[in-house]
């Protein structure tokens, strides 16, 4: 099961593009417009390093366009081939007259970037195989134009290649952060396989088609909806079951530390979940659907995408930095900020109830997202 097999990628997701409005070249960033820089990206555990051009640069956040080779296909899966990728890539002018290269965009944490060349990494070419440079005017038109109306999302990984078999990844956004604590949050890979992912879709479908009672607790319109696992068929309430304890299992292995600094000990297996009303839940985007900005009030989270990165266009889950607003101050939010995770079917993302978040809205397709916030409890608590 998703659990047991080795957990050996991570993603990041970018943030908005319109989050992203830092003058290209501005002086807190090193990246200028039209820089070459190389980052890894990785995907369902596979790590590429991938030469890049900087389309406009930020402090934080960085849009990138790469080789289209490395696109993510509309199955959420690399793309193989530029025909797979099509929908997401673009054709620019190189900086060699006449010649021309598809790209993708791509928004990344600043902090993934570098100028060194990294072993093996995949290159921007023409459609004959060629080496070529795209013109950074193109795309910057392009990106405003074409691509500019939707971002893109790059799974990248900023750590040093050599450690890119760690079991899980951590998004940071603000200042200062601290694992899980503060200002991040952490995916593990393949929390969930895609056969349970269905068993999940498929009987938050069939609770939805029979009308069961859902919440619509912080949705921004129609068009969304939270299933209670316990109003789900008894397959998926199993399923559950096991995804608790798969989850306590690998806090407790692999996170002890983390552990004993939130819920007071390194053993937790054989603590006892206290959700949030209505959670365990099948989230159930329609189009038009979302969650405005909110927190989960409960020490801890986690959020597993069950639909294929193809299966909806919109969607994913975007954060703001802690400690800005107080706690009823959501509605102060700059929406247009934040940084989004948008990771691929069977990611867990993890982060602490404190955490204003939203789900995006849905503009294409059904988006859906296992969803529970929980604390943990004991009898032999003092
Ligand atoms: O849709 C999302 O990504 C967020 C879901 C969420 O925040 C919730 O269910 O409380
Ligand atoms: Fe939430």
């Amino acid at each position: 099961m998703g659990g047991d097999v080795p957990l050996d990628s991570a993603q990041v997701g970018g943030g908005t593009s319109s989050g992203l409005e830092a003058a290209p070249g501005s002086s807190s960033s090193p990246f200028q417009a039209g820089a070459l820089v190389y980052c890894q990206v990785l995907l369902r555990g596979v790590v590429r390093a991938v030469k890049a051009m900087v389309v406009e640069s930020g402090p934080a956040r960085t849009v990138l366009a790469c080789p289209a080779a490395v696109g993510i296909a509309s199955s959420g899966e690399w793309a193989a081939s530029l025909e797979a990728c099509r929908g997401t890539s673009f054709e620019c002018s190189c900086a060699e007259a006449g010649k021309s290269c598809a790209v993708v965009f791509y928004d990344v944490n600043t902090a993934a970037l570098s100028f060194i060349a990294l072993p093996g990494a995949t290159d921007f070419k023409t459609a004959d195989d060629e080496l070529a440079l795209p013109a950074t005017d193109s795309l910057v038109d392009l990106f405003h134009g074409e691509a500019g109306g939707d971002f893109l999302i790059m799974q990248t990984d900023h750590r040093d290649v050599g450690e890119a078999n760690q079991l899980y990844h951590e998004v940071t956004f603000g200042d200062k952060h601290d694992l899980f604590v503060w200002n991040s949050v952490l995916l593990l890979p393949d929390f969930l396989t895609q056969d349970e992912c269905s068993v999940l879709i498929e009987a938050g479908d069939r609770s939805a088609h029979s009308g069961t009672r859902a919440s619509t607790e912080f949705a921004t319109q129609e068009g969304m909806s939270r299933l209670p696992v316990r109003f789900l068929d008894l397959e998926a309430q199993l399923l559950t079951t096991s995804i608790e304890k798969r989850l306590k299992r690998i806090l407790e292995e692999q996170f002890p530390e983390l552990c004993e600094n939130i819920f007071g000990r390194r053993h937790i297996k054989d603590m006892n979940f206290s959700f949030w009303p209505g959670e365990p839940a099948v989230n159930r985007y329609m189009v038009g659907g979302g969650l405005n900005p909110h927190t989960d009030k409960r020490t801890f989270t986690i959020n597993v995408p069950l639909s294929e990165l193809g299966a909806f266009s919109g969607g994913g889950t975007v954060f703001w930095p802690q400690g800005q607003l107080g706690p009823q101050e959501h509605s102060k939010i700059d929406k247009q900020g934040g940084v989004l995770v948008r990771p691929c079917q069977g990611t867990a993302v993890l982060f602490n109830g404190s955490v204003t978040h939203a789900g995006r809205i849905v503009t294409s397709g059904i988006r859906h997202l296992f969803s529970a916030s929980f604390n943990l409890w004991s009898l032999d608590e003092d």
